[in-house]
């Protein structure tokens, strides 16, 4: 993965507006927040410490991670001063979901990924000047805490009546599993966070999705008692799509971060597949571009959609802020290769597999007499060896962009490219992938 931080390359705030404030509400990343006024005010004056956490219940964060990150960036940018809490002991609970209970990692896997998504998080971050970022980890202050000072000193602070009137609290209350003492415990743990960041370094907002609004006020009230202070919390909204299904999966599987773990060929697909009605929010929430910059792309979505200029430039400026320029252009380049009848040879094995999922994708034996006509009836480009002879003869059948015209030419590894992916391609447009087998 790259240590480069694409995103520091974007620049300040958008100057069209009087303060951030302004900016995140326009920008539809303010979906609830504590007291608006005072909020405003903290936001417009002088340089605040706020924070927001990722628990490591996976080996990378995603795509609704991606919001809160650059939301992170957008606060340092207007002058703020950012705390990325990354879960150590949080991650050891688990925070409670709608659907279920959680089913716990191990110390070592949690430990683990504890690392990676602090990696991550640092990536979008700036570590220097006089609002540099700083990293922290609650296991530092909760791994130590005995369970009778837990219970004693903090557990003293929370009402149970107001505990099990949190949303996801109560529908689990509701439901048939119930919920476990561990997760109920979740959001002492999550308010304990908050107070410690207040004390030591001044904490004054927490940031988060709205579906954590219940963990998020669990702090306000936890500094409030115990400190007398009043503190803050941003609830992001929950990103949707305009027809109502579910953003940040593509056909099931989650948008990661992690390149290994979503290609960046498949990331950039996935938003330069946003949909018309989409288009201009996404480039509110998940870029940097101002608000004159994305007036213009709506206009141009309304005038000539077909052109998909917005899209290019989401998918641009999305992929680039989390895999770099270079990469981005890497992913541009073959697709126009691939798909343009370009040279191959060049396109990474990652690309070609990714590009592979999205086709008809076969797997033939790792031998070296696949005939152009088995490849085409194979790969179902055809629907029959006649036909696959004529569409040879027709000078149709092409194979990792060349075209084939002898119909008794065989491929193996040795033409495959990285030794084994073949390109099929029929005509103009239709395409399939023909992978072989990995030799054991
Ligand atoms: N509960 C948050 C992660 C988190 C953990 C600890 C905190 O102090 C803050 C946030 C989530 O699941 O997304």
């Amino acid at each position: 993965m790259s240590t480069a931080s694409p995103v520091l390359s974007r620049q300040a705030n958008d100057p069209s507006f009087p303060n951030i404030w302004q900016e995140l509400k326009w920008r539809g990343l303010v979906h609830v927040s504590t007291d608006e006024a005072t909020l405003e005010e903290a936001l417009a004056g002088d340089p605040i410490t706020y924070y927001c956490g990722f628990d490591p219940t996976a080996a990378s964060l995603h795509l609704g991670h991606l919001v809160q990150l650059l939301l992170l960036r957008r606060l340092q940018l207007a002058g703020h001063k950012p705390l990325g809490l990354v879960g150590g002991s949080t991650g050891l609970i688990g925070d409670p979901r709608q659907t279920s209970e959680r089913v716990l990692n191990t110390k070592e896997v949690v430990s683990e990924w504890v690392e990676s998504l602090g990696n991550q998080v640092s990536n979008y971050l700036s570590f220097d000047g006089d609002n540099a970022a700083r990293m922290v980890n609650n296991l530092d202050w909760t791994g130590g805490l005995s369970a009778l000072d837990f219970l004693r000193d903090i557990g003293k602070h929370f009402r149970v009546g107001t505990m099990i009137k949190k949303e996801i609290v109560a529908k689990r209350l509701n439901s048939e599993e119930g919920i476990s003492y561990t997760e109920f415990s979740y959001q002492i743990l999550q308010g304990l966070d908050y107070l410690n960041l207040h004390r030591d370094y001044d904490c004054v907002l927490q940031t988060g999705g709205s579906d954590q609004w219940g963990n998020l006020t669990s702090g306000t009230e936890l500094v409030r008692k115990v400190e007398g202070q009043h503190v803050h919390a941003i609830g992001t909204p929950l990103i949707t799509n305009a027809d109502g299904t579910k953003f940040g999966k593509s056909e099931g599987n989650a948008i990661w971060l992690n390149p290994e773990m979503c290609s960046p060929y498949t990331f950039y697909q996935f938003w330069l597949n946003t949909a018309d009605a989409d288009v201009a929010d996404r480039l509110k929430v998940f870029t940097f571009l101002t608000r004159d910059e994305i007036a213009e792309y709506q206009q141009k979505v309304e005038t000539e959609p077909f052109r998909r200029e917005a899209q290019r430039r989401l998918a641009w400026e999305v992929t680039s802020l989390v895999h770099g320029e270079e990469q981005t252009q890497k992913v541009i380049d073959a697709s126009a290769a691939i798909f343009g009848g370009g040279e191959l040879e060049g396109i990474d094995e990652d690309t070609l597999t990714a590009v592979g999922t999205e086709l008809n994708h076969v797997v033939l034996p790792a031998t070296d007499d696949h005939s152009i006509i088995d490849l085409l009836v194979k790969s179902e480009l055809v629907g029959s060896k006649s036909e696959a002879r004529r569409t040879v003869k027709d000078g149709g059948a092409y194979v990792n962009n060349v075209k084939i015209t002898d119909e008794a030419q065989s491929f193996g590894s040795n033409q495959a490219l990285h030794g084994r992916h073949l390109l099929v391609r029929r005509g103009k447009k239709n395409m399939a992938m023909v992978s072989l087998e990995s030799e054991v």
